[in-house]
């Protein structure tokens, strides 16, 4: 009973949640269903003590303010509206303002009034960040020391010593200085984890020893590329490529000249390709190509052109001429096979390459266009 209770109030105050909103979406709105439910429970009772004590004008005031504040809550119910998060935060961020001045105009209930305006400062900071919250609380304090500190007391209905105001004031700035601090020291490490995070989620995706994509990485841009294909229907082609014999490179220059190689490969690769194209260590000493605009034809000209480039090319490690070869598998992607299917045939055409004697080129339409 109690469980189903607490369930089916956790459920009203996360009224506007979804599952396509992100995670800090949805706290914020929970949160701000939460202060909207605060917001006019309080208000509410406040206003029937203040219709009992006979303080008409105080009643019907905060009677209104709690309308606003559960329409800020309701509001998620229509989506329709556009960002609702916004327009509730707004409202009742403004509405919480209001409110306080005008129980500081009117002392409220015995002179209390005043007594409510240290909600703002956290308010404030939650829904509109360090600077915006500042500018809020700006505009609040100016209004406000304009209404206490007005000759003979004229903007406001009830009357409070020297001392009481110029005490509100400094004890209203001093918490908001404290929540000040305490929200740019929230913000700090809220922008540090975001930053480790940020850098984590790239090292996941990239090889550390060539720093080009890894798996994990190249199936994103694989993903994204095969959508595109399926939506534009332009051509794709994948090339996948194996250093011959590197095995006899590690035993000869040891495991660092073998990583040396892979290095400068990758390097040399990367001055190869178009900026649109990507090449991942897809393993050890394979790699893989993706080539976006690219029909089976002229990714086949283009392996040819590196793999040509590559027995050409010369790395110099540690006073050594390292000369290695490469063998290529290309393949294209058509709508009709899904991403693995195609790496797969790719991946044949590679181990043809391979079996004919190395150091070529075999495309998927199973011709040989070099030896
Ligand atoms: N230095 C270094 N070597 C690696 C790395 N990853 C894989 N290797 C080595 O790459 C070699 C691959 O050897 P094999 O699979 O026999 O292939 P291969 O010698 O290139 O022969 P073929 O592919 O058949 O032409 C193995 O010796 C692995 O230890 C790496 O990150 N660094």
């Amino acid at each position: 009973m109690f469980a189903n209770g607490k369930r089916t109030f956790i459920n009203y105050l996360q009224i506007g949640t979804t599952d396509e909103k992100s995670l800090e979406a949805n706290q914020q709105l929970f949160v701000s269903n939460l202060f909207s439910f605060i917001g006019y429970t309080i208000t509410f009772i406040l206003a029937l003590n203040a219709a009992i004590s006979g303080t008409s004008m105080l009643s019907i005031s905060l009677f209104f303010a709690s309308g606003i504040f559960f329409f800020c809550h309701q509001v998620h119910r229509f989506p329709k509206l556009g960002n609702t998060i916004s327009i509730s935060k707004s409202i009742v961020f403004i509405n919480l303002l209001l409110l306080m001045l005008y129980l500081v105009y009117s002392g409220g209930v015995s002179n209390t009034g005043p007594l409510w305006i240290y909600i703002v400062p956290p308010v404030a900071f939650f829904f509109s960040g360090l600077r915006k919250g500042i500018t809020g609380i700006a505009v609040f304090v100016i209004i406000l020391t304009v209404m206490l500190f007005y000759p003979h007391e004229t903007l406001l209905q009830t009357t409070y010593t020297l001392e009481f105001k110029l005490r509100l004031m400094l004890s209203f700035l001093t918490v908001t200085l404290l929540f000040g601090f305490y929200e740019y020291s929230r913000q700090q490490s809220y922008n540090r984890i975001e930053d480790l995070s940020h850098k984590y989620e790239q090292q996941a995706m990239h090889d550390a020893l060539t720093n080009l994509p890894n798996r994990r990485g190249m199936r994103v841009y694989l993903n994204h590329e095969y959508n595109r294909l399926m939506r534009s229907k332009e051509p794709l082609s994948l090339l996948i490529c194996d250093i011959d014999y590197f095995k006899q490179v590690n035993d000869k220059y040891f495991h660092d000249g073998g990583d040396f190689v892979l290095q400068s490969l990758s390097k040399f690769f990367i001055e190869k390709i178009r900026q649109q194209d990507i090449v991942a260590r897809w393993g050890g000493e394979e790699f893989l190509f993706l080539l976006p605009n690219t029909s089976l034809k002229d990714a086949v000209v283009l392996a040819e052109k590196i793999r040509q480039q590559v027995e050409d090319h010369i790395i110099h490690y540690k006073h050594n001429d390292i000369k290695i070869t490469i063998s290529m598998g290309v393949n294209e992607v058509t709508p009709n096979v899904n991403i693995e299917q195609a790496i797969n045939i790719a991946d044949h055409s590679l181990y043809a390459a391979k079996k004919e004697g190395r150091n070529q080129t075999v495309s998927a339409d199973t011709m040989k266009y070099s030896t």
